[in-house]
């Protein structure tokens, strides 16, 4: 049976609400990764921006390696981000090639489970952008973590035996594999809640798991794979969706955009790879910039203080689980 997805009910009525900051058990907050001293840090900017102009409730957590210059911290508190220093975490020593070099550095982010101070949070990869308001994915169940599935179609798969038949869980019934692989997605966006006890488990397995060619990506699916439930595209645009699997796309729908195809960095796009000379691309980056570069984004403290005291009213909104509303992923074949 097709697995399905939990549909989002936006319930119509808004609910006074008095915007408090994240006290106690309750806490929620965003967070991404930060390593190095090269531009992703643009990334981490544009998506405290981001945030911000979606009026998100949370705060931007950013868990950065010893090796982020004061520069770029400095930049990052500007933004009214909240800094956590981390340790890396590397994988066993092993000789494998990884789909890019530097995924090895990715490990690290295992770290955010470890952020117990917050009850749950969203994590974002840098290279992602919100442009609409996702607060309410804080409000689903606890016990699972939520992410949206990958394609399997692009080069950087081609070690798979997957991509060697032409099979995507995008489109099951395009190729047939007699024992698919589970559910699987992209580690770029996540919904999850921080515990000691995940920590220790994670680092622990990570420990006696040979290292794989997506890394820690491979390694959370595996982790995950029994409490993984998907969510729509809309909530993690991987680009390559836009002209592997066009058919799950409504891109006027889409509420965060993922620039992870190769050359889709908006900090550092040039238009010359592959698919990165499309209109839907050539948006989608200048979109980014115009946030980017949106001055009145700008992380203003005293306005924020002044609007911690405001009432605010948002849609109440509810995640019905597990019954969905839609079956949201094509069944595959009955065979
Ligand atoms: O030099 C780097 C490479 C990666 N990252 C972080 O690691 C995440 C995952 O890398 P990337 O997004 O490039 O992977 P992709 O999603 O493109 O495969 C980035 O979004 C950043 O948050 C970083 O901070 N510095
Ligand atoms: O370290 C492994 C990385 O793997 C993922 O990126 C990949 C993956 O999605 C492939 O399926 C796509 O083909 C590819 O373009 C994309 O870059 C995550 O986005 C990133 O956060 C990180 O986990
Ligand atoms: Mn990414």
């Amino acid at each position: 049976m097709a697995p399905k997805v939990p549909a989002n009910v936006i319930v119509g009525s808004t609910t006074k609400l008095t915007k408090v900051k994240n006290v106690g058990y309750s806490k929620r907050a965003y967070v991404t990764f930060l390593a190095g001293n090269g531009d992703y840090v643009k990334g981490a900017v544009g998506l405290a921006k981001g945030l911000r102009k979606v009026r998100s409730a949370y705060p931007l957590v950013v868990a950065m390696l010893p090796d982020v210059p004061e520069e770029h911290r400095e930049m990052l508190r500007k933004q009214g981000c909240i800094l956590r220093e981390i340790e890396p975490i590397y994988p066993p020593e092993s000789q494998i090639q990884f789909a890019m070099a530097y995924y090895v550095l990715n490990y690290s982010k295992l770290r955010i489970w470890d952020f117990e101070e917050y009850s749950k949070m969203v994590y974002l990869d840098a290279d992602i952008q919100v442009y609409e308001n996702i607060d309410h994915l804080f409000d689903a169940p606890d016990g699972y973590l939520y992410a949206v599935m990958d394609c399997f179609c692009e080069k950087t798969w081609s070690h798979s035996p997957q991509y060697s038949i032409g099979y995507c869980q995008q489109c099951p019934d395009r190729a047939h594999m007699a024992s698919p692989p589970p559910l699987y997605f992209n580690a770029g966006m996540f919904v999850f809640e921080p515990s000691r006890l995940t920590y220790d488990s994670l680092l622990h397995t990570l420990r006696v798991t040979p290292p794989t060619p997506f890394a820690e990506q491979d390694f959370l699916n595996m982790f995950f794979e029994k409490t993984y439930k998907p969510i729509p595209p809309i909530y993690n645009l991987v680009l390559a969706m836009l002209w592997r699997h066009p058919e799950n796309i409504e891109l006027d729908k889409v509420k965060v955009v993922h620039y992870c195809a190769a050359g889709s960095k908006p900090w550092r796009y040039t238009g010359k790879e592959a698919n990165m000379d499309r209109e839907d691309i050539k948006i989608l980056v200048s979109k980014w910039w115009d946030v980017y570069n949106d001055e009145s984004l700008d992380y203003k403290p005293d306005e924020e203080e002044k609007e911690e005291e405001e009432v605010f009213s948002r849609p109440s909104i509810m995640s019905s689980m597990p019954e969905p509303a839609i079956s949201y992923i094509p069944a595959p074949s009955a065979a």
